[in-house]
């Protein structure tokens, strides 16, 4: 079952949450949904799980329409992450039991179900505890174990791993991302590019509701010149220098957070800035709490789109 999204846009009010957007899901793959907060992500998907009308475009699952034919789709809609809540005071396997029920699956038959995700999702410690009792970890496991309930081909995912620091999201896909994904047409919403380039096979950048870049994550994360250098700096009063120094060799405009006193920048030159950066702030007398190169950010992705089109309108 594929996913076609042709050009579909939403307001709220005043608010235009999606503004033209159009992306395509192929047949039992991954599409990454990159977007930072308040893009438009959770009401893309919540229109593609009819929970929501557009207020035009065309949206197709399996060529059929969404809102036409959404009693049939919706059986084949799995749903998991920001919009879908368990009951915190019920046990993992009682909030299982009951999205089998909520799916339409008999009582013995969503025990049976609920048993067997216990088991391929490796719960079973946990299943009896009550879920607000839980690690976060856990929860994000129940929930994604929540969506397979009824076997769905598509599955939905608004920020599945929320609230989970980076290596431990990267733990979660590690134990159950085949088995939560596999052959599966997915889409995944998320904020952040490091998951969406470990699980999709595509990404649709958005931005304010538009697509604003689509490639593989490799494409994606090569918009930002590959790598960043990063530097955190141990006093404000030297922001303005390191600034100074920085620019003439940094191969793109820096971003300065003054509130944390980090400096950033993408570079194609990765050892060769760093090695460059250290010397010339050492020179300087900028003290430096952290310096290194780290893996390009949606903010990079974003910031380097952003250059484009600036460089485009001149
Ligand atoms: N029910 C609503 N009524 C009014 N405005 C809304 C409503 N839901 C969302 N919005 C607005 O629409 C825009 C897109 O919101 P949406 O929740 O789809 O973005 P998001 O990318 O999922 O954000 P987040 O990652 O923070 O959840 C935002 O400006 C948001 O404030």
């Amino acid at each position: 079952m594929s996913i076609v999204v042709e050009c579909v846009s939403k307001r709220y009010g005043a608010v235009q949450a999606l503004d033209g957007i159009s992306f395509t899901v192929q047949e039992g793959t991954v599409l990454g949904l990159l977007g930072p907060s308040r893009s438009g992500k959770t009401t893309m998907i919540r229109l593609l799980a009819t929970l929501l009308a557009h207020d035009s475009g065309r949206i197709l699952v399996d060529g059929l329409d969404i809102y036409r034919d959404a009693r049939m789709l919706r059986t084949r809609l799995g749903l998991a992450g920001q919009f879908v809540s368990l009951v915190p005071q019920l046990t993992g396997y009682e909030n299982l039991v009951m999205a089998g029920r909520l799916c339409g699956l008999g009582r013995h038959r969503s025990r049976s179900r609920a048993a067997e995700l216990v088991d391929q999702f490796d719960l079973s410690e946990v299943a009896d505890r009550r879920l607000d009792r839980c690690s976060c970890l856990v929860r994000c496991k129940f929930g994604l174990a929540a969506a397979l309930v009824h076997e769905p081909r598509v599955l939905l995912l608004d920020e599945p791993a929320l609230g989970l620091d980076a290596a431990t999201r990267m733990r979660l896909w590690d134990a159950v991302g085949n088995r939560v994904l596999g052959g599966r047409t997915v889409l995944l919403a998320t904020q952040c590019l490091e998951e969406a380039d470990l699980l999709a096979r595509r990404i649709t950048v958005i931005d304010c509701g538009q697509v604003v870049a689509e490639g593989t994550g490799d494409e994606v994360k090569a918009l930002t010149g590959g790598v960043c250098l990063e530097a955190e700096l141990r006093n404000d009063g030297d922001l303005a220098a390191a600034q100074a120094v920085l620019s003439p060799i940094a191969d793109a405009p820096l971003v300065t957070d003054l509130r944390t006193l980090r400096i950033r920048t993408p570079t194609a030159r990765g050892a060769e800035l760093l090695s460059e950066a250290v010397r010339i702030l050492s020179q300087n007398g900028v003290q430096v709490r952290e310096i290194g190169l780290r893996l390009p950010t949606l903010g990079d992705v974003l910031q380097a789109v952003g250059q484009r089109a600036v460089a485009d309108r001149k």
